[in-house]
């Protein structure tokens, strides 16, 4: 018959092991009761599920590995001898403990635990509640009188007959993650004053500490218990928990449960877990001095730092006398969640996860990752700051982990470098509450932008003058149209990121830890991106993310290109722990028309990304969207724009961002001399009326842009003269688009048409298509000037109605277009029009459908995600707009510059 309990070190008690100190005990596995045949020099691991022979001979100690296993006694002996405990127990994790240990918790009985807890323990223990009818109080132990009256509070109520009892107590001190340290003597003498360990066991979690730091059994607490998986395993590679307890009644109901639940440690997980104890004390003591020097060093920048080895560190003193060492998790405030998230997103050497006692060391932000289970309005309330970071100090050099800490606090904008290299704290954007905590509104208002559902917009453009010319330094005179492109952006929790691209029909996804994220440059992912933008494609990045999109998108399918810029941007944006993401992109623009459907997409793109990220925040309803907004979003989305088109002017992107009407010159010496992008907002434009006809012909902005370069490339003089002509041809018109004037329309028409000419012959541009538009047209009316607009070959043309065209010639135009062979739909628009446009708050699209749950009444709402995705085009841009007597209010706009 196996063991009913795993008996202690085994060991008589002359043996030397008796007076071995603690780095002696986990290097040495000595085990008399397990001597290998073979004399090997490390245990063997019983891969096995059952034992053979008879019940009761010697040779049958064991018989089935869930009762117990060989690989798992001497585990559990060590264990023992190592905590200075009678019994020891090796489950499968650290939750898995605190399962076995609350079993015996009865339906009406109180268990008492702390206000700062682990986010599993408070979701183990919420489950408890709703299915056991468990009742549990929280209370800050680390207040000795709030703890001893309100174990005298519920004992005294406990004896009324069906009240609740108290039936266990659960502590755990340096609390997780705010460090609050708990006198544990106090509390199990304070517990005892009022009840026995019968009815109420003290049980404490020791995770944070480990067997290397505190014995809390021989602080008086009856059950020990911590996650093995962190600094007892310390590799990151197994899962285990450990409970030990020198209490025999305890001890048999937990050797009772493991059993009949089957959770105990599997073996090859149990040789796992021996061979990391070995070197426990080694590395804990490691882990402590870089713990130390880091936290020294955050605190002497300024930033509000909870490590109990810090001088002036709440219960510091009282945290010595029961523990050996400081451990090595400290945790620090930035006052703002969205700088924490960006400091997060920084660091390169730093490992951005939950768990700790890893000998890498690790940084998370509890709100979103081990403390995500708690409600935002109960974390609040227990006052866990939003913005708070947790780090696990692992065995690398301190002064490595102080740079990377260091470049990330300056990228992220959290510190300042002076003329003398010195690094001061920047005052933080958002402040929160002196304490460092907030209220629970104002937690709910600071939830991380990534939580947000938002929806952005951008129109698409009509280049009125200049195109092609323009990538070559002329001047371009182009204005936003009405037709949009929008993006819903939605969170969600399983660390995946989809896009949805409905015209496209395509719906992607993609896990995104799995993404190449070891390709992102240092000088692309170290960059501030509040002000940086990275000015050129990481051709590794792009090569990498052109093989993750392959295996979902043939490179020629027209989704390639527009996964392909997102992921660029998603990656340059975001970070590997992303909690997941849905983006849903929807055009009113015709695709590939030449309306710079590719542009509203990147600006959309882009600003959904750097919104939800946290790097520019989201305007209150209707606010206006700031010009340096605006520009940050406009070098994103020029960024995409790269990837979509290999060599754009940036016309495009500046229509979708700024709207309105403008002239755009890039840089291009010697035909000017500007240093960067030139804009300029035409201000006073009269609402020129414009048909824009798609002929439905599709083509490729990209080749076509390669093709006027390869005509200028042959012949410069003459393709050169073109630009010339065209750049007159542009100032000219922005003059009569500013100040109007006798007959301005009539001479509009005519630039338009010589700008027609030049693009036909000799930049190379126009398309059968696109001549019968024209020729269909001026068939019509002389007075209908027709140019093409964008790229060409194909796509659209656009044409000046000029003002007072009756409206029988428009309708004649109309009807016209449609015998055309190419020929896909027409639209009337005016020039000029909102540019980047968000909405914050999209309960305002919510319908009017609410759902009522029976059993609590709560009501919700709902978003229709689904409608974005789904709705026709024009019930879409009704619903997003409002229509034109009830335009939709809430959306924020950008500020005409
Ligand atoms: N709504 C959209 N969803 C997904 N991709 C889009 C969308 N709009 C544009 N794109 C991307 O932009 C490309 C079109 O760019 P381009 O040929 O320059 O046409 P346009 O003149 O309309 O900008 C598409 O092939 C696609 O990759
Ligand atoms: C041809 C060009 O001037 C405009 C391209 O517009 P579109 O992609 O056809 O919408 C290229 C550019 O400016 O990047």
């Amino acid at each position: 018959m196996a063991p009913l309990i795993p008996a202690g070190a085994g060991i008589g008690e002359d043996h030397p092991s008796k007076t071995w100190s603690f780095q002696t005990l986990c290097a040495t596995i000595y085990d008399p009761d397990h001597l290998d045949q073979y004399g090997s020099s490390s245990t063997p691991i019983y891969q096995c599920t059952t034992f053979k022979g008879l019940p009761g001979t010697k040779k049958t100690a064991y018989d089935y590995s869930r009762s117990s296993n060989p690989s798992r006694s001497v585990l559990q002996n060590h264990l023992s001898k190592i905590q200075g405990a009678k019994y020891s127990f090796a489950v499968s994790t650290g939750m898995a403990c605190l399962d076995i240990i609350t079993r015996s918790v009865k339906p009406n009985e109180v268990i008492l635990a702390g206000d700062d807890i682990y986010g599993g323990t408070h979701r183990l223990l919420g489950m408890l509640m709703k299915n056991n009818n468990i009742k549990v109080v929280h209370v800050d132990m680390s207040d000795q009188k709030l703890l001893a009256e309100t174990v005298r509070q519920l004992v005294e109520d406990g004896k009324q007959p069906g009240a609740p009892k108290l039936g266990m107590v659960l502590v755990e001190t340096p609390t997780n993650p705010m460090l609050k340290v708990i006198d544990i003597r106090a509390c199990v003498q304070s517990v005892r004053k009022y009840i026995s360990a019968e009815d109420a066991p003290i049980i404490m979690d020791n995770t944070m500490m480990s067997p290397a730091l505190m014995r809390p059994l021989e602080l008086g607490v009856d059950a020990v218990y911590d996650s093995a998986t962190k600094y007892l395993s310390g590799h990151h590679d197994l899962m285990a928990g450990i409970i030990a307890t020198n209490n025999d009644d305890l001890a048999q109901t937990y050797h009772f449960t493991i059993n009949s639940v089957g959770n105990a440690l599997a073996p090859f997980e149990s040789f796992l877990l021996m061979r990391g104890l070995k070197t426990l004390h080694i590395r804990l003591a490691a882990q402590q001095l870089g713990a130390q020097r880091v936290a020294e060093h955050l605190q002497g920048l300024g930033f509000k730092t909870h490590y109990p080895g810090l001088k002036g560190h709440p219960g510091r003193d009282m945290h010595f006398s029961q523990a050996k060492g400081a451990g090595a998790v400290i945790s620090f405030e930035t006052d703002d969640p969205q700088l924490s998230q960006m400091v997060v997103n920084a660091t390169r050497l730093w490992g951005v996860s939950v768990s700790f006692g890893s000998v890498n060391s690790l940084i998370s932000m509890p709100c979103l990752m081990s403390h995500a289970a708690i409600d935002p309005k109960v974390r609040a309330a227990r006052a866990l700051p939003e913005n708070l970071l947790r780090l696990c100090v692992g065995i690398e050099d301190p002064d490595d982990l102080i740079a990377d800490l260091d470049a990330a606090f300056l990228a992220a904008g959290a510190l300042h470098k002076d003329a003398n290299g010195q690094l001061t704290r920047a005052k933080p954007a958002s402040s929160t509450a002196a304490n460092g905590s907030m209220s629970a509104p104002a937690a709910a208002a600071a939830s991380p932008a990534s939580q947000q559902s938002i929806v952005v917009s951008a129109p698409g453009k009509v280049i009125l003058f200049g195109e092609h010319a323009v990538v070559h330094g002329v001047t371009a005179l182009a204005a936003s149209v009405g037709l949009r492109c929008y993006a819903l952006v939605q969170p969600r929790g399983d660390g995946k990121v989809q896009l949805e691209l409905p015209e496209l029909k395509v719906n992607h996804e993609w896990i995104i830890a799995d993404l190449p994220w070891d390709a992102v440059p240092s000088k692309v992912g170290g960059l501030n991106k509040a002000t940086e933008t990275p000015t050129e494609l990481d051709a590794r990045l792009l090569r990498r993310i052109v093989q993750t999109v392959e295996s979902k998108a043939a490179a020629a399918e027209r989704d390639h290109a527009s996964c392909v810029a997102f992921l660029y941007l998603f990656m340059t944006l975001g970070a590997k722990s992303h909690q997941g993401q849905t983006f849903t992109f929807r055009s009113l623009l015709p695709i590939s028309a030449g309306l710079g459907s590719s542009a509203a997409y990147s600006a959309c793109l882009a600003s959904a990304l750097l919104y939800t990220n946290g790097v520019i925040s989201i305007p209150s309803a209707s606010s206006p969207i700031s010009s340096a907004d605006a520009d940050l979003v406009n070098s994103y989305a020029f960024l995409s724009e790269r990837v979509l088109h290999g060599n754009p002017s940036g016309v495009d992107n500046s229509v979708a961002v700024y709207g309105g009407c403008l002239t755009f010159t890039r840089p291009s010496a010697p035909r000017n001399q500007h240093k960067s992008n030139e804009l300029k907002l035409l201000p006073n434009v009269h609402a020129k009326r414009l048909l824009l006809t798609d002929t439905g012909v599709s083509r490729d902005t990209k080749a076509l842009v390669a093709g006027v370069q390869q005509r200028l490339d042959q012949d410069p003089s003459q393709v050169n003269a073109a630009f010339d002509t065209i750049q007159k041809i542009a100032d000219e018109a922005a003059q009569l688009l500013t100040s109007g004037g006798k007959d301005a329309d009539v001479k509009l028409g005519e630039l338009m048409k010589k700008n027609h000419q030049l693009l036909a012959s000799p930049l190379g541009v126009s398309h059968p298509s696109l001549e019968e538009v024209r020729n269909a047209l001026s068939t019509v009316s002389p007075a209908l000037s027709t140019k093409l607009t964008g790229a060409g070959g194909g796509g659209c043309a656009v044409t000046l109605i000029p003002s007072g065209t009756p409206d029988n010639v428009v309708s004649e135009a109309r009807e016209s277009l449609q015998r055309l062979p190419d020929f896909s739909s027409v639209h009337e628009t005016v020039v000029g029009g909102s540019g980047l446009s968000v909405l914050g708050d999209v309960k305002v699209l919510r319908s009017a459908s609410v759902d009522v749950n029976g059993e609590t009444g709560e009501q919700t709402h709902h978003f229709e995600g689904e409608r974005f995705a789904k709705a026709g085009l024009e019930e879409l841009g009704e619903w997003l707009e409002g229509t034109e007597g009830k335009a939709r209010q809430g959306w924020s706009r950008v500020e005409q510059k």
